[in-house]
């Protein structure tokens, strides 16, 4: 009998404490809006996720509040204001940043970076600060230039891993998958398609010679795809006419990118992931291209392959843009 009971204790310890060992605590930042309230429902959703820390500067209490419902085992805490910033990034294995403001139409990406990228800065410092050692997912457009700026805070504060500082270029991913699978009727779950570069019109360079499954598509037909692919956050921001971008999509998007992290710093092998990170790949000093994950975020840069001749010249053409914009980003940093 108490054999049996002890057995019972000592099963239970063992898996309290393989699940300490597995805890993982995922903090969103900007968590109660268009993009964050989604993302943090379909996080809240991820078993593999123990915390899920909210933090924003409205609303988190009742967003926290009404996710915490959910018959899942991550733990949700909201965090509101400047004074909770710390606290809600404290222990963070990754943190999300979906904080900022969304174009209108007639705006670029870029016409956010006044307002963004203090934002982004403010965010990094605190996380440079709390949670040195987090992965950091970054939403906030303009990304070409956010990113940078956040690198430039964890360089500032002895603190920067190359590893782990990643721009979610994901939903471009997303796209090209999703108009090659209607464009030739395949199923977009089947279909995969690089796209490197950055986040901005023409930046943004899908590798369509590189698909899989193979497509074939004539010069006529890829001109316009691509830049349908290139051009698709404006056509949501158009379609939505002032009420902001793309929100559902991207929070889809920003899951599937984080939930990707997570299981690889669990262990789980062979995940790919594209992500715009600090690179040496060509000659703009961060760029993305497909990253095989590990267990402390980036294991190996897969490069760009073999490149098409159009590729070739969309990639001549991004250069100088993504350059610029990163420039910006890393002024910025270090002037403010
Ligand atoms: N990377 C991508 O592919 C991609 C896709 C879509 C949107 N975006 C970008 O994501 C950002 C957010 O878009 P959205 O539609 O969710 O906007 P939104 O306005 O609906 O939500 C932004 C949230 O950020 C919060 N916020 C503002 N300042 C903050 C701060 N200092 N700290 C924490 N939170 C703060 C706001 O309170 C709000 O809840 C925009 O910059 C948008 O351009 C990027
Ligand atoms: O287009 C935008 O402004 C938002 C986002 O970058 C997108 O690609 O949908």
């Amino acid at each position: 009998m108490f054999s049996k009971s002890f057995k019972k204790l000592s099963i239970a310890s063992r898996n309290l404490s393989t699940s300490r060992q597995n805890n993982i605590k995922v903090a969103v930042a900007g968590a109660s809006g268009g993009i964050g309230q989604p993302l943090s429902l379909l996080l809240k959703q991820c078993p593999l996720i123990t915390e899920l820390s909210l933090y924003d500067i409205v609303h988190t209490p009742g967003v926290a509040a009404d996710l915490s419902h959910i018959e899942t085992p991550a733990r949700v805490n909201g965090y509101m204001g400047p004074d909770q910033l710390k606290d809600s990034f404290k222990g963070a294995d990754i943190i999300v940043i979906p904080a900022g403001v969304p174009r209108k139409p007639g705006m670029t990406r870029d016409d956010l970076f006044n307002t963004n990228a203090s934002i982004v800065r403010d965010l990094a410092k605190a996380a440079a600060e709390v949670a040195p050692k987090a992965c950091l997912a970054i939403i906030s457009n303009p990304v070409n230039s956010t990113v940078p700026i956040a690198a430039e805070v964890f360089k500032k504060a002895g603190v920067f891993d190359p590893k782990k500082i990643f721009g979610v270029t994901t939903l471009d991913i997303v796209r090209a998958n999703t108009f090659i699978a209607e464009a030739k009727q395949l199923n977009p779950l089947d279909v995969k398609v690089p796209v490197i570069g950055g986040h901005s019109g023409v930046t943004i360079i899908p590798l369509i010679s590189q698909a899989k499954p193979s497509v074939l598509f004539t010069p006529e037909e890829l001109k316009p795809l691509t830049v349908r692919i290139q051009e698709a956050g404006t056509e949501v921001v158009k379609a939505k006419a002032g009420a902001g971008s793309a929100t559902l999509s991207m929070a889809y998007a920003g899951a599937r990118f984080t939930i990707s992290l997570i299981k690889a710093m669990k262990g789980e092998s062979n995940i790919i992931e594209c992500g715009f990170v600090q690179s040496d790949i060509t000659e703009a000093s961060f760029f993305s291209t497909p990253l095989l994950l590990g267990k402390n975020g980036i294991d190996k840069n897969l490069g760009i392959g073999e490149l098409s001749p159009f590729e070739k010249d969309l990639l001549k053409e991004a250069i100088p843009e993504l350059k610029k914009n990163i420039k910006k980003g890393v002024d910025f940093a270090n002037r403010t």
